[in-house]
């Protein structure tokens, strides 16, 4: 809960939710997003990670690979981070809402010091009415671009801002059963504390822009079960989906706190 009494959701968007699988960011989805937010804001206060700087600056670049693939990936987030927040900064503004940007790196989570800024800052920010939108700072960091850790990201901001709630948002109705993905039927867990079931349900398939798929949603769960905080991963492509899993209104997997 932040000092507003308020409940306080960290919500994780992946590239795939914000270019609705498609090469170009949607600027509908950013749109939605927002007014969900607006809609939900006497309640809820949000606290976002968001992913989507590598596919936004896709659009607009071709860059030579010269064969460090990493360090190319690294490139197109610093060319696409600014075209992300300006599009965030655009249609919240739309809506009264306000933005602002923090880039973060996982050895910022192992320094106590910055631990304390971290959180120090984002709190100010939500205080005053800005929804920080976090993302990782890919030009230091190899392992995020390598393994789509902006699950994790999201996990270990939503554990040292003691939030209430973290949805992750990605391009399924949550985790669906194995059997049903085999059958192509596929079927969502609803809620379940079980952390070694979830793993055994995996496949390793990713979708096109993903990173991590879904096995670093499960990690990142685990800690936020860890910190006493309940996870849901929710089908971000559609409509309203955050007003919807909260009314109960859509298929989700809930991944509750032991
Ligand atoms: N049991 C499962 N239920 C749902 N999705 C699964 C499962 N096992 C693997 N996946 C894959 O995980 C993908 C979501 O992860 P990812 O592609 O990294 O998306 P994001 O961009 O949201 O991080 C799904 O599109 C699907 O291909
Ligand atoms: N920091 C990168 C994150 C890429 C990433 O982790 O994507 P996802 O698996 O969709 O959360 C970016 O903004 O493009």
């Amino acid at each position: 809960m932040g000092k507003s009494g308020k409940k306080r959701i960290l919500l994780k968007i992946g590239s795939n939710v914000l270019t609705k699988e498609t090469n170009h960011i949607s600027r509908g989805k950013i749109e939605d997003i927002a007014c969900q937010i607006a809609d939900l804001k006497e309640e809820y206060e949000f606290v976002i990670v968001s992913s989507g700087a590598i596919a936004v600056a896709k659009q607009f670049v071709q860059l030579e690979s010269n064969g460090k693939e990493i360090n190319v990936k690294q490139a197109l987030a610093s060319i696409g981070q600014p075209h992300l927040m300006r599009i965030y900064q655009e249609s919240f503004r739309e809506l009264g809402l306000l933005t602002s940007q923090c880039l973060l790196s996982y050895s910022d989570f192992k320094k106590e010091e910055s631990k304390t800024n971290i959180k120090n800052t984002i709190n100010v920010l939500v205080e005053n009415n800005y929804i920080p939108i976090i993302n990782e700072n890919d030009t230091v960091a190899t392992d995020e671009i390598k393994f789509g850790d902006n699950d994790k990201l999201s996990a270990l901001t939503a554990a040292l801002l003691n939030v209430d709630l973290l949805i992750i948002a990605t391009n399924t109705n949550g985790i669906y059963t194995k059997e049903s993905m085999d059958s192509k039927s596929q079927k969502s867990i609803k809620e379940t504390s079980n952390i070694e079931l979830l793993r055994s349900q995996i496949q390793q398939s990713i979708s096109s822009h993903g990173t991590g798929g879904m096995s670093t949603k499960i990690e990142a769960s685990e800690i936020a079960q860890g910190a006493k905080i309940e996870t849901w991963i929710v089908n971000g492509l559609k409509d309203n989906f955050v007003v919807n899993a909260i009314k109960n209104k859509s298929e989700f997997t809930k991944i509750t706190v032991q």
